[in-house]
């Protein structure tokens, strides 16, 4: 599977396959993979990764972190090996930095773009293209970088790095891990100290990771917010890591045990880092049997092997706040609460309608194809499940809509799963970007 634009879209069937059972084990987590490639290629020396996820999200990171310097291999046995240029060394990228599909390698990489005095020309593809970017380039901006983008501060920009860069307090307007992780990194080549104040916590891998590469930095909890500071001008050591499995990959196949009748599935090695587990949460509160075993820790982040087996789900409103902590696993939530019983509320999910695609919006009509019940309001779905009855699927020469958008194809190849006649996806590329072997591991429990 590839996303490239010169091979063809590739539509796709999943049908019921009978009772799902077996031992799987997922890719590497995906926002730790990028943040390796990254803080490996800022440290002088050699950081050695196992578990890297090879999606292409994380292939688009490696290879803009190569245009600017670094030196990354992959090994025969899958380690990944990473010879850094330290802080303040990225090189002047000769090319546009090609982004693909990837939100998180886009913004972080302008974080650290802005305070090196580099300039480099963004792209990405057509998913990424509408994707607001504004969010990062104001407080980049304060920081004395400049850019040059379209009035809606979309791809492609470039931008025109700075240094020495002014170090700055800024506090998050939006709850998003992306933006905190662009001005921390931007902050590791600044004199001073950079602070973020997060009214709203988000993934903390960037906090775990530059403490881990021996940055300077401290969190404060105060008044139920979090207060970051890195002191900059850093040097970091290279690091030995183990990529724990990502939790937002896990999640469809827990949702897919969850709904297919008999289904019995252990899945292997899932991190389990409370800003990431909220999914897991939400779906035991809905009745779903997921049980954590061999809890342990894995590169710095707690870690358990998950048997899920065949629940009866009920419908719940789920709390908001929990967002952030599973931002991600709310199109697979939503095919979950499809065939509960009873009604599930979601709201406070502005940030779905940023995404790949629209989530919201592209859930509704995928579920609504496939026979769901349920209502689109500004900031959720309301969704009115089955009980339990498989869902019908959708009907001949109908096919779903993925949008450029691997979460809304994998959510979708559940929904299949549990349904009576199979659901029809118009292209399952965009899988690619963060779960190659999706399909495959899905056969593998199938059977
Ligand atoms: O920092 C990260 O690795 C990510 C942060 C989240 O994005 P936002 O920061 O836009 O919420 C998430 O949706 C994305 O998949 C990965
Ligand atoms: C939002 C996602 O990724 P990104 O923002 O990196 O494109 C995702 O993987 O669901």
């Amino acid at each position: 599977m590839s996303a490239s634009p010169d091979s063809p879209p590739q539509p796709r069937r999943f049908s019921p396959p009978g009772a799902l059972s077996g031992t799987i084990r997922v890719p590497g987590d995906k926002s730790i993979s990028h943040r390796s490639l990254m803080l490996g290629a800022l440290a002088v020396g050699e950081t050695r990764v196992t578990g890297l996820l090879e999606g292409e999200d994380v292939l688009a990171t490696a290879a803009a972190m190569r245009q600017m310097g670094a030196t990354i291999t992959r090994e025969d046995d899958g380690t990944w090996s990473i010879h850094g240029v330290g802080v303040g060394g990225l090189l002047q990228p000769a090319a546009p930095l090609d982004m693909g599909n990837s939100g998180t390698s886009t913004r972080l990489l302008m974080g650290l773009v802005a305070s090196h005095a580099i300039t480099a020309t963004f792209v990405g593809d057509a998913s990424l293209s509408k994707r607001p970017m504004r969010r990062v380039i104001d407080p980049l901006s304060q920081i004395g970088a400049e850019f040059e983008a379209s009035e809606g501060g979309t791809l492609p920009l470039t931008l025109r790095g700075i240094s020495p860069a002014v170090p700055i307090t800024y506090r998050l307007p939006v709850a998003s891990a992306q933006v905190k992780s662009a001005v921390l990194l931007a902050g590791l080549n600044t004199a001073g100290t950079t602070t973020v104040i997060e009214p709203v916590p988000t993934r903390d891998h960037s906090e775990r990771m530059l403490k881990g590469f021996g940055a300077d930095l401290s969190v404060e909890e105060k008044d139920g917010e979090r207060i970051i500071t890195l002191k900059g001008e850093a040097e970091l050591k290279p690091q030995t890591i183990t990529v724990p499995g990502d939790p937002s990959s896990a999640a469809f196949f827990v949702v897919a045990a969850l709904l297919v009748p008999g289904s019995d599935v252990l899945i292997e090695n899932v991190g389990l880092n409370p800003t990431r587990a909220g999914l897991f949460g939400v779906l035991r509160q809905m009745g779903g049997s997921i049980e954590e075993v061999n809890a342990r820790e894995v590169g710095g982040e707690p870690v358990a092997d998950l048997r899920v087996r065949h629940s009866m789900l009920r419908g719940i409103a789920v709390d908001p706040a929990v967002a952030p902590s599973m931002i991600d696993e709310f199109p697979v939530l939503f095919v979950a609460a499809a065939l509960a019983e009873g009604t599930t509320t979601t709201t406070g999910l502005d940030e779905l309608r940023v995404k790949e695609s629209d989530r919201l919006t592209a859930m509704a009509e995928a579920l609504t194809l496939a026979g769901a019940k349920f209502e689109e309001h500004e900031d959720g779905l309301t969704i009115h499940g089955t009980g339990g009855d498989p869902l019908p699927g959708t009907g001949e020469g109908a096919a779903v809509v993925s949008h450029l958008d691997h979460r809304i194809a994998m959510s979708m190849a559940v929904a299949g799963l549990a349904s009576r006649n199979g659901v029809e996806i118009d292209d399952v590329r965009p899988i690619a970007t963060s779960f190659p072997n999706f399909i495959a591991l899905m056969e593998s429990l199938a059977g």
